[in-house]
């Protein structure tokens, strides 16, 4: 079980499609896919509806995806928003779960199943000129990056630190050359 945890527009989803494309019976499970409707997201006192915390997320559905795809990993198959994933397969029975999200380690049944962690960084100017250039449904409104997104990224970071130990990091660097070498 490879998991790739890290920042908003980090290129976690993107990572994780060409790692599933170039692994033979691999699946992907992704985290955004778990969001709750917007009228069960909490506001706050400034009317920031609050995306980027665990309540945010259906995480009992998307552990029992997990321990679907754990049971039976030959008939798990992968969509998201880049589009259906197909899976390729192999006959040597070595089956790979890649899971991706900005929270994957705050929801401690999930953060203990998994065998290797990726963490996906960029820094604070490089991942607020990408999300100023993604459209999310609901859109984020005026000053919600330094309002709501990044704070609660730090947070969630620190208490991962605090908790994780084998944690591997990836920085944008070895990123570029990853994805250039799974293109
Ligand atoms: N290595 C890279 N170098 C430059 N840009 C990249 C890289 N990887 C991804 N991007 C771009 O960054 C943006 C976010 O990528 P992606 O959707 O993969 O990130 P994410 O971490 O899954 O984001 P989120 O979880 O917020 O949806 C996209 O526009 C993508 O094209
Ligand atoms: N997918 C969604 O429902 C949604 C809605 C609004 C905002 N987001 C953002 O997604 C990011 C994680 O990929 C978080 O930073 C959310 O703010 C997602």
């Amino acid at each position: 079980l490879d998991s790739f945890p890290g920042v908003t527009n980090g290129g976690k989803t993107t990572l994780a499609n060409r790692l599933k494309k170039s692994l033979p019976n691999s699946s992907l499970i992704c985290q955004d896919d778990y969001f709750k409707s917007e009228a069960e997201v909490e506001t706050d006192e400034r009317g920031f509806k609050m995306y980027d915390v665990l309540e945010a997320l259906n995480m009992e559905d998307m552990m029992t995806a997990v321990h679907k795809c754990i049971k039976h990993p030959n008939e798990a198959e992968t969509s998201n928003r880049m589009g259906k994933v197909f899976q390729r397969k192999s006959e040597d029975g070595i089956y790979f779960l890649i899971i991706e999200g900005f929270l994957l380690y705050s929801y401690k049944p999930l953060s203990s199943v998994f065998t290797r962690r990726y963490f996906l960084t960029v820094p604070y100017e490089e991942c607020k000129k990408r999300r100023s250039s993604r459209v999310y449904v609901p859109p984020d409104p005026p000053g919600y990056f330094d309002g709501h997104v990044w704070p609660m990224y730090l947070k969630h970071k620190d208490e991962m630190e605090e908790t994780e130990r084998e944690i591997v990091k990836i920085l944008p660097f070895y990123q570029r050359i990853i994805n250039g070498s799974l293109s």
